[in-house]
């Protein structure tokens, strides 16, 4: 079934008045159209700049786009009366890179996990305790850790904290921006295994952004190639494309021996 839609976004951010005459500034977004069904990860890859960290906060109703819709389990999510648009915000999550400055450092743990719960539950505080323990034990983390305050933590420990923060309602999706990106590669492998683990059991659907095709392609079903604020293309099952934008992106990829690098640079 079909989660999110997302139809004819464009985005354009005032410009200085002295460089762009009204009307004429560059879109960051441009028709952008796409679907995305439950439980399903969808990879959009992009350079720096093509404008998917900008559609990624139009999605999370962060940012309004200038013109188009958008869809969540079939309600338009910026014409939704408040009560609705409070139980979209429940389903749909999101995952930041840089994991530190998204804590307010002087909270524990256990009180970041417990503020979804004070906000939209009516918990008790043995009951709020127990869902913490659970997220914890979710995204392995020892509970003894609650108390401990996000500095004290590894960058690999508060990625863990941030997706069981985003996990706390039980969302529908997650927008995981860059999510694994400021992490190393063997760390980066292990918060992989995590989300997808938690994806099965939890039948979630990810918005998987990012600039790392070999990452992206390792998570998503799909992977939809972005350029300029536009789609400009979706990559094959088997990995094939024809957008020089794609050819960019694997352009990218470091080879894993000198001699990987001829086969890599062959024409697709
Ligand atoms: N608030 C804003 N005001 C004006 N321009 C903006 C604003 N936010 C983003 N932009 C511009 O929109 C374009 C797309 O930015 P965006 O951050 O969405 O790209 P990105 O693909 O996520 O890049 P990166 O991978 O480097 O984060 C850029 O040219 C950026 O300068």
């Amino acid at each position: 079934m079909t989660l999110l839609e997302v139809k004819n976004i464009e985005k354009y951010y005032a410009q200085r008045p002295f460089l762009f005459k009204r009307g004429q500034e560059a879109p960051v977004l441009e028709n952008v159209t796409f679907s995305l069904q439950e439980g399903e990860c969808l990879g959009i890859v992009g350079q720096s700049g093509s404008g998917k960290s900008t559609l990624g906060r139009i999605i999370l109703g962060i940012e309004r786009p200038t013109n188009g819709e958008l869809i969540f389990q079939g309600v338009n999510l910026y014409e939704a009366p408040s009560k609705e648009k409070k139980m979209i915000r429940r389903n749909l999550q999101a995952v930041f890179q840089n994991s530190y400055h998204s804590f307010n450092p002087k909270q524990t743990i256990f009180e970041i996990l417990e503020e979804p719960f004070l906000n939209f539950e009516h918990f008790s505080k043995a009951e709020r305790q127990q869902k913490v323990r659970e997220l914890l034990d979710c995204v392995e983390l020892e509970w003894a850790m609650a108390q401990n305050y996000s500095s004290q933590l590894s960058g690999g420990q508060q990625q863990r904290v941030n997706i069981a923060r985003a996990l706390a309602l039980k969302p529908k999706l997650i927008v995981l921006d860059e999510a694994i990106s400021s992490l190393d590669m063997i760390l980066q492998k292990t918060i992989i295994e995590l989300l997808q683990r938690l994806q099965k059991e939890l039948q979630l659907a990810y918005l998987f952004i990012s600039h790392d095709l070999q990452a992206t392609r390792f998570m998503s079903d799909r992977i939809l190639v972005m350029q300029h604020g536009q789609l400009v293309e979706e990559i094959g099952k088997d990995g094939t494309y024809q957008h020089p934008a794609s050819q960019a992106l694997y352009n990218a990829i470091l080879p894993s021996h000198p001699r990987e690098r001829k086969k890599k640079d062959r024409p697709n």
